[in-house]
């Protein structure tokens, strides 16, 4: 796998490629393009969880005000990110009943008056009951804690099972070109 194609990318391609990593948080990836070279894309996926671990507090609650609500209005209407769409159907919130959708909004919206963000989870890694379930229990946690757990759960979608070249097989509708490069050369 040759790294050394992202690390030969233009900010600007960078920022196109991996700025979604974090939902609808592209300073990350534009902070951290600062720090390359990287020595492979989990180096990459490290600078990424590191920078967000480094952040202030508001700086973590910021993060997770930017992910959309599971089984929101961005989902009922059609407004997710693609990649979002893809996590959130696979976790089985595109399928709910509509007493399920009622539950999630009702449960989102509590959480939210408590907590001040929003629910975060990783989606790929958990099923509607899991979702619902850790929903119900995070509920119950202090701020601060809650902010944390938050916050693995965004670094869970940025490292485990999410690595940055399914990423990038995940965004044919970025720059053609830059994908093609690397995904030519990352599969080598
Ligand atoms: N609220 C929340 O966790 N949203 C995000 N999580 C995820 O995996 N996809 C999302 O849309």
């Amino acid at each position: 796998m040759d790294i050394n194609v992202v690390n030969a990318l233009t900010y600007e391609d960078f920022v196109q490629l991996f700025g979604n990593v974090v939902e609808r948080c592209p300073l990350i990836s534009a902070a951290i393009w600062s720090h390359r070279p990287f020595k492979d894309l989990e180096d990459l996926e490290v600078h990424i969880t590191e920078f967000i671990h480094s952040l202030p507090d508001s700086g973590k609650e910021g993060i997770l005000r930017c992910h959309p609500d599971m089984a929101g209005r961005d989902l009922q209407s059609g407004t997710l990110t693609r990649e979002s769409q893809a996590e959130q159907s696979q976790a089985g919130m595109t399928t709910l009943d509509s007493a399920e959708v009622l539950q999630m909004y009702r449960l989102n919206s509590e959480y939210k008056e408590r907590f001040g963000f929003p629910f975060v989870i990783c989606a790929r890694l958990n099923n509607k009951a899991d979702i619902v379930r850790q929903l119900s229990e995070r509920l119950k946690n202090d701020r601060a804690a809650e902010r944390e757990r938050a916050i693995e759960e965004v670094k869970k979608s940025v490292a485990s099972g999410y690595t940055i070249l399914s990423y990038l097989t995940f965004k044919p509708n970025c720059n053609k070109l830059t994908l093609q490069k690397c995904l030519l050369h990352l599969s080598t």
